[in-house]
Formats: C-alpha cells, sequence, structure tokens
C-alpha cells in the first residue's frame, strides 16, 4: 500500500502553517508558513480609513483562507508526493477568535453594506474591549448561583464567545439584528472547506459556556443579562456540537481545485492550538501535564471526574481527547517578561559582551546565570508582568522584584525572572494536584524548551517532576494532522481514534529533565516564601498593584 498522508494546519496570532505529516510515524515531510497580509487589526479597519478603539484586535477572514490556498499546496509541492495521498486535514486556531457570518455561511465584513462597521469583523482571541460585559456577566451569574461559573475558575473572560457577542449587541444592534449564527473562526474556516457549520465541542466548551450535559447556561440567564439575548444559544449560536475526533464533512470540488488536494478528502471538526498540542506530544491519559510553552504557557490536564479548581481556565468534557475531563489553566507571561528584561532592563555591558561573544542576550544570560546555585542570589519575584490568569485571574496585578542589592547582577536578575515564572506554574501545578486531579509528570512543548535548558531544569527543580519534551517545534499542528488522520479513520488509511494516531504518531526526545533532590529541598523554601508573597499582594491583604495602576490612570 503506498504510505498516506495527513496535513495540519495551525493558525497563530500572525500567521497560519500547514504540516504534512507521515500517518505511519508521524515524521514532518514539509512545512510552510503564510503570514497574514493583514495580520492583527488594532489600528484601523483596512482600507477603510476607520479608526479602532482602545483594546480592539480584529482579524480579516480572507487571511484564513489565503493560508490554504498558498501553504496547502506548498506542503505538496515541496514533498512531491501524490496530493491523492493526503487522506484528511484538521485545523487548530487561536480562540476564542469569533465573527458574524450571514445566512450563507459568508463574514458580515465581505458585504459592502456592514464591512464599515468595526463589528462586522473577526474578534481575535486577544480583542479585549468587552471587559466591561464580561464584569456585568459574572455579576449576574455569581449572583444566580450559575452552575457552570466554578467550571471556569469563577470567572468568565472577556476573551470568550459570550462577553463579545454582548459588546456587538451593546455597540451595533443592527450588526447582532443581521448575523445568522456567530462562529468561532475555526469553525467558520472547517465550514468554507466543508460546505457547512459543524460547531466543535473545544471551543464550545472552553470559549461559549457550553456544557455536555447541561448545553448552553439556560435562557433565565440569559434574559437577565439582556432580554434581546434570550434565544441567542437556538437562535445566532445554534447547531449541535460534534466531539473533537469527529469528522466534519469532505473536502468540496471547489476548495479541492483551490488547495490543490483530492475532492472528498475528510475534515476533521476544528479545534484550539494548545488542545491540539496534547495528543500531538503524545498525551492521551489523565496525570501528564502538558505546558504549551511560549511568550506565555498554556496548561491542559486530563481528568475522569469534573472537580472544580481555583481559576482554572476551565474544564470540559471531550474538550482535548474524547472520554475524558479536559481542564485548562495559564500564565498570562512567561516568555514576554524574558523578553521584557532583555529589551527594556539589561545595561549595555551585557549587550555588548553578548555581541562580541556572538550570543543571542537571552543565552549569555542564561550560560551566566546557570552557574548559580538555587538560593545564592537572594532573589525572589513575582510573575505578573501581565497580569495574573491562574489561579488568581486578575488582569490588575503587576510584578515585583524583590531583595535587590548595591551587587545584583543582570544574570541573577534573569534567573530570578526563570523562577518565578516556573513558581508560577507550580502554583497550578499544586491546584489541580490538590483538588483531585493528580499531575504526576510534565510533557513541554512550544518554543521555550527548545531554546533555555536551565528554564526546564528549574522548572523539574520547582514541580519536582520529570519534564519530558515535544521532538517537533510544530506540536499543535501535528496534533491537528492527527485530528486528520482520525477523520479519515482506518479504512481510508488513517486511525480510528485520536489515542491510535497519537500513540502512533507523537514523539518526544530521549532525554527528559529530572528534578536534582538538593535543588527542589531549596526551591521548596523558596516556594513557601512566594506562596505569602502571591497571596499577601494577590488576595487583597494589600492592593498596592492596583493602587499604583489606577494612580498612573488617574494622573495620565
Ligand atoms: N533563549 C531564550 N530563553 C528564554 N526565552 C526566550 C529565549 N529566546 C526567546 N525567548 C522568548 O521566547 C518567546 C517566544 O517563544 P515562541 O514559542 O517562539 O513564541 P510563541 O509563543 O509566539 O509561539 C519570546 O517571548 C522570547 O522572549
Ligand atoms: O486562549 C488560548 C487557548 O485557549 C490561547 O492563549 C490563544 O489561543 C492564543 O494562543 P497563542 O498565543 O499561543 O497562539
Amino acid at each position: 500500500m503506498t504510505k498516506k498522508y495527513a496535513i495540519g494546519v495551525d493558525y497563530g496570532t500572525q500567521s497560519g502553517r500547514a504540516v504534512l505529516v507521515d500517518l505511519a510515524n508521524g515524521a514532518e515531510i514539509a512545512e510552510h508558513v503564510t503570514p497574514y497580509p493583514h495580520i492583527v487589526i488594532d489600528e484601523e479597519l483596512p482600507g477603510l480609513g476607520i479608526e479602532l478603539e482602545h483594546d480592539w484586535a480584529l482579524q480579516h477572514p480572507a487571511d484564513y483562507i489565503e493560508v490554504l490556498q498558498r501553504s496547502v499546496p506548498a506542503v505538496i509541492a515541496q514533498s512531491g508526493i501524490n496530493s491523492a495521498d493526503v487522506i484528511g486535514l484538521g485545523i487548530d486556531f487561536t480562540a476564542c477568535t469569533m465573527l458574524p457570518i450571514d445566512a450563507a455561511g459568508q463574514p458580515l465584513c465581505f458585504n459592502e453594506k456592514f464591512m464599515w462597521n468595526p463589528h462586522s469583523w473577526v474578534k481575535l482571541w486577544k480583542h479585549h474591549a468587552a471587559q466591561d460585559e464580561a464584569n456585568r456577566l459574572n455579576e449576574i451569574a455569581a449572583q444566580r448561583g450559575e452552575a457552570f461559573l466554578p467550571r471556569y475558575g469563577g470567572k468568565i473572560s472577556s476573551e470568550w464567545m459570550i462577553a463579545k457577542i454582548w459588546q456587538i449587541l451593546n455597540e451595533a444592534p443592527d450588526i447582532y439584528e443581521v448575523t445568522d449564527q456567530f462562529v468561532e473562526a475555526t469553525d467558520w474556516v472547517i465550514s468554507q472547506m466543508t460546505g457547512y457549520v459543524v460547531r466543535n465541542s473545544c471551543t464550545a466548551g472552553y470559549k461559549s459556556i457550553w456544557h455536555k450535559q447541561d448545553g448552553y447556561p439556560n435562557k433565565e440567564f440569559f434574559k437577565a443579562l439582556d432580554p434581546r439575548l434570550e434565544n441567542l444559544t437556538e437562535t445566532k449560536l445554534r447547531g449541535e456540537v460534534a466531539p473533537l475526533g469527529t469528522k466534519a464533512g469532505e473536502l468540496t470540488e471547489d476548495m479541492a481545485k483551490l488547495m490543490g488536494l483530492a475532492p472528498g478528502t475528510a475534515i476533521a471538526v476544528g479545534n484550539v492550538d494548545a488542545h491540539a498540542a496534547v495528543p500531538g506530544v503524545g498525551v492521551v491519559t489523565p496525570g501528564k501535564l502538558v505546558m504549551a510553552m511560549g511568550t506565555s504557557i498554556c496548561h491542559m490536564l486530563l481528568g475522569t471526574e469534573e472537580r472544580h479548581v481555583e481559576g482554572m481556565c476551565g474544564v470540559v468534557e471531550d474538550g482535548i481527547i474524547p472520554g475524558y475531563l479536559g481542564y485548562e489553566a495559564g500564565q498570562s507571561a512567561v516568555g514576554d517578561i524574558f523578553e521584557w528584561y532583555v529589551e527594556e532592563a539589561v545595561p549595555s555591558y551585557v549587550k555588548d559582551a553578548a555581541e562580541r561573544d556572538g550570543k543571542n542576550i537571552h543565552v549569555w544570560l542564561e550560560e551566566k546565570a546557570a552557574a548559580y546555585q538555587p538560593g545564592e542570589t537572594g532573589l525572589l519575584a513575582l510573575d505578573w508582568w501581565n497580569g495574573n490568569r491562574s489561579v488568581l485571574v486578575d488582569t490588575d496585578l503587576t510584578g515585583l522584584l524583590l531583595g535587590c542589592t548595591l551587587l545584583t547582577k543582570p544574570e541573577e536578575i534573569y534567573r530570578t525572572l526563570l523562577e518565578a515564572t516556573a513558581f508560577g506554574t507550580r502554583k497550578i501545578v499544586d491546584a489541580f494536584h490538590n483538588n483531585g486531579v493528580p499531575v504526576e509528570e510534565l510533557y513541554a512543548c512550544g518554543g521555550l524548551p527548545q531554546k533555555n535548558r536551565l528554564l526546564m531544569q528549574i522548572y523539574a527543580d520547582v514541580t519536582n517532576r520529570v519534564i519530558k519534551i515535544a521532538d517537533s517545534k510544530q506540536t499543535p499542528a501535528v496534533g491537528a494532522a492527527m485530528f486528520g488522520a482520525v477523520a479519515a479513520g482506518s479504512e481510508r488509511g488513517g486511525y480510528d481514534s485520536i489515542v491510535d494516531a497519537s500513540k502512533a504518531m507523537a514523539r518526544v526526545k530521549e532525554e527528559t529533565f529530572q528534578p536534582i533532590p538538593e535543588h527542589v529541598a531549596v526551591y521548596e523554601k523558596l516556594y513557601q516564601e512566594y506562596s505569602k508573597l502571591h497571596d499577601y499582594f494577590g488576595r487583597g491583604e494589600n492592593d498596592v498593584m492596583k493602587r499604583l495602576k489606577s494612580m498612573k490612570e488617574s494622573v495620565r
């Protein structure tokens, strides 16, 4: 039998990437990136001169189709395979990235009548202008004792679907009125390939307050938000929610021509980037926490029972791997904190020395920082440079560096920032582990594990757990390709379940990071100190960070 392949398409914040994968062993045969022509639209609507307000972040839906049109044919051409041997395709996306569509499935921003209104465009996951709606939603849900709140760690985010829809209703009721459906971008792209909309259980569960048994919150809740929202879930959010691991449909003739694939190729239901990375790194059972480590960290974990864990982003049945409860938590800045330090705060002599040694500044600082023992710097930091996503869920918290003297060196501060992010992850690990969702070992994927060995050793020491590292830089795309293979099924040369696909195709590096007992003991003491600061500044005993922030705003 000829070799069979699947394609995974990873839709990031600035670009989309297709990866062609060999179904027998997960080998990545070819890869191609298409930068989005309009990237992130946060100043004015392209070509229309309409200015956007603060905290807006939009995208152009045509950019997503361009990824399919350019990157898919490119990986076929690079690999030299016969396109008929590609039996399935899956995608993963940032989320909640959502858009309003008309009855024909077309984005409202494609229509001359509506394109002038920013609310007709795609709202990207990091569009933060629906905070008022999110605050109000959380107040009303808490007052009504809504059962869904604890499933989201006590708070629904302004990044998610209901807050974004409510903002549209409040600020552009005419756009709300003409919208036939609000859809996640991941589901819309799939609908363009198959011809119809199928919602997926991952984004519905994590971003739209959908529950496998209870469905969406009831009409009374939506009516309490706004009487005009009463029938939202059976009108503009209507449609069956399909579990991950199912087939959304088959590639239409037109899209097959555009993408250079065979018509009828199996297309998997949509998925989220961090969630696709879980089978991508080979995790299909509980006890293994997957960390997608880059500018931020998403922490993903499987469980067998629904538990309520402080500050988690959510727990969703079938949300990551069918048959399990999928848990998500996160840190809103990790690599971004190291970047801030390197760009804004290192002295020029460090930059000069790194340049002289022909090294990137991170690498130079890592080498120097690695010479210190845990506890030797006398420093401690709180990792809240971009607020705290889990477990405090508070975007108004800020960073803290404690213990500096006239002798403090830049590499000591760099090491302390690495440690602070590890302590933040330890908080998340403890929150799950001590609340009935065991965490036995860690799996790391994303850019950071490949870039900084000291960081990975510190995470192993601080969490006292073994860390395995993905053997791919494109773990979400590989995971998406696995879902494509499952959509095709074993009869067509794919797999019958994501568990089978992951077992055959996922790869981790042979080398692991093992906790070093002497380091673990010192970090345990430092973590106790971190926890005291965490609670003192983060749980209301001293709100100085918030007072400083509001003083800054009022002075400005
Ligand atoms: N050697 C390094 N050590 C630690 N952090 C690094 C290093 N090099 C780059 N970074 C950080 O990695 C982050 C980018 O990670 P990456 O996974 O490539 O991106 P993304 O999250 O956008 O997918 C940046 O925030 C950058 O500061
Ligand atoms: O909310 C998320 C997953 O639930 C992600 O943070 C969002 O999708 C963007 O991720 P990234 O910056 O890694 O592309």
